[in-house]
């Protein structure tokens, strides 16, 4: 990885809502040394670098300036926010094209500035889009990562602990599968406190079918969101800050992410939401995170209908 040592420099594309979500995150946090934000709006981008430089002098010095693909020469993230977000009653995979021509506009000049560090991709839909940022940069998979069902997994995660009373940190458990609707929740492995989600809920006379009604509600989070606001922004931004963080640190943590699965769950040549080790690498280990046999033939149709359209908008 470039420079990780003397000086950590992360190149945002894409100053929206999610970038900009990002980039005040990352300067709360304290995370690189350098912020350069590129985008296509940059009279936006300019006012948005004064604005977000005015956070150091209460939290620390971190540089943060537009600037252009080129300078992803010598950073050790890119971050890939541009795209269309998704409208009141459209699914993600509808943007699949449009966001798919403008990623292609942005892979080819990152990857011709000599970029030698790991890409992290949120725009949606972000499993199609992670896969494609690997096949257009032609780098290593584990220094491509997506999003994937991190987002889902924090509200996963927000929805059991409010339902079951319990402090959020002690819930430990997934959402995998398609950033979509082809999401689901793994309830075999999931554990409040150490001890199986399962037993506890039924403890506390919480039915499967209750658990089941509050996993729809949280698959229909971000629409419910885009609803009332017209966008999600602050979850995914946070994500990208904390995959940022075990990168640019060499955490050794499992995160939830987009990960090109090689055999985990009998699945091959895609990208879908798993966890898996993160450290300067980029993917060090994809978990395959044990499932019952109705959650496996969930995966699996989720990674079908991934593959249906990455097969129809990249022509595999
Ligand atoms: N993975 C996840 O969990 C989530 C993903 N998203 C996705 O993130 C993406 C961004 O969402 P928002 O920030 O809300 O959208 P936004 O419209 O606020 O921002 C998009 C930005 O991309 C810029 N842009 C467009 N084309 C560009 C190009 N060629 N080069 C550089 N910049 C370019 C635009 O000028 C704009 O500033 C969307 O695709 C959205 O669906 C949003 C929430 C959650
Ligand atoms: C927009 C989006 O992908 C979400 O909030 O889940």
């Amino acid at each position: 990885m470039a420079n990780q040592t003397i000086h950590q420099k992360v190149v945002l594309i894409g100053d929206g809502a999610v970038g900009s979500s990002y980039a005040f995150a990352m300067l709360q946090q304290q995370i690189a040394d350098e912020l350069v934000i590129v985008d296509i709006q940059t009279d936006h981008v300019s006012g948005d670098a004064l604005d977000l430089e005015d956070v150091q002098p209460l939290t620390g010095p971190l540089n943060v300036h537009p600037g252009t693909y080129q300078d992803a020469t010598d950073a050790d993230l890119v971050v890939i926010t541009a795209g269309v977000p998704r409208k009141p009653g459209e699914t993600r995979l509808d943007l699949v094209n449009k966001n798919l021509n403008i990623l292609k506009t942005i892979v080819k000049p990152i990857v011709e500035s000599g970029f030698a560090g790991i890409f992290i991709v949120a725009a949606n839909p972000v499993d199609i889009l992670t896969m494609a940022t690997q096949k257009l940069s032609g780098f290593p998979r584990e220094r491509v990562i997506g999003t994937g069902t991190s987002l889902d997994s924090s509200r996963w995660q927000v929805a059991l602990a409010n339902r079951l009373s319990v402090d959020l940190r002690t819930v430990d458990a997934y959402i995998l599968g398609e950033h979509g609707d082809g999401q689901f929740a793994a309830y075999q492995a999931a554990a409040i406190a150490g001890q199986p989600l399962l037993a506890v809920a039924a403890k506390q006379g919480v039915s499967q079918l209750q658990l089941t009604d509050l996993e729809t509600t949280t698959r229909k989070k971000g629409g419910s969101i885009i609803g009332l606001k017209g966008a999600t922004f602050y979850g995914v931004a946070t994500s990208l800050m904390r995959l940022s963080r075990a990168v640019l640190h060499n955490e050794n943590i499992v995160l939830p992410i987009g990960a090109p699965v090689d055999g985990q769950y009998g699945l091959h040549d895609l990208y879908i939401g798993t966890p898996a080790v993160i450290n300067a690498q980029g993917i060090a280990q994809i978990l395959e995170v044990p499932l019952s046999a109705d959650e496996q033939a969930k995966m699996v149709a989720s990674a079908k209908s991934l593959q249906a359209i990455a097969a129809d908008a990249l022509g595999d």
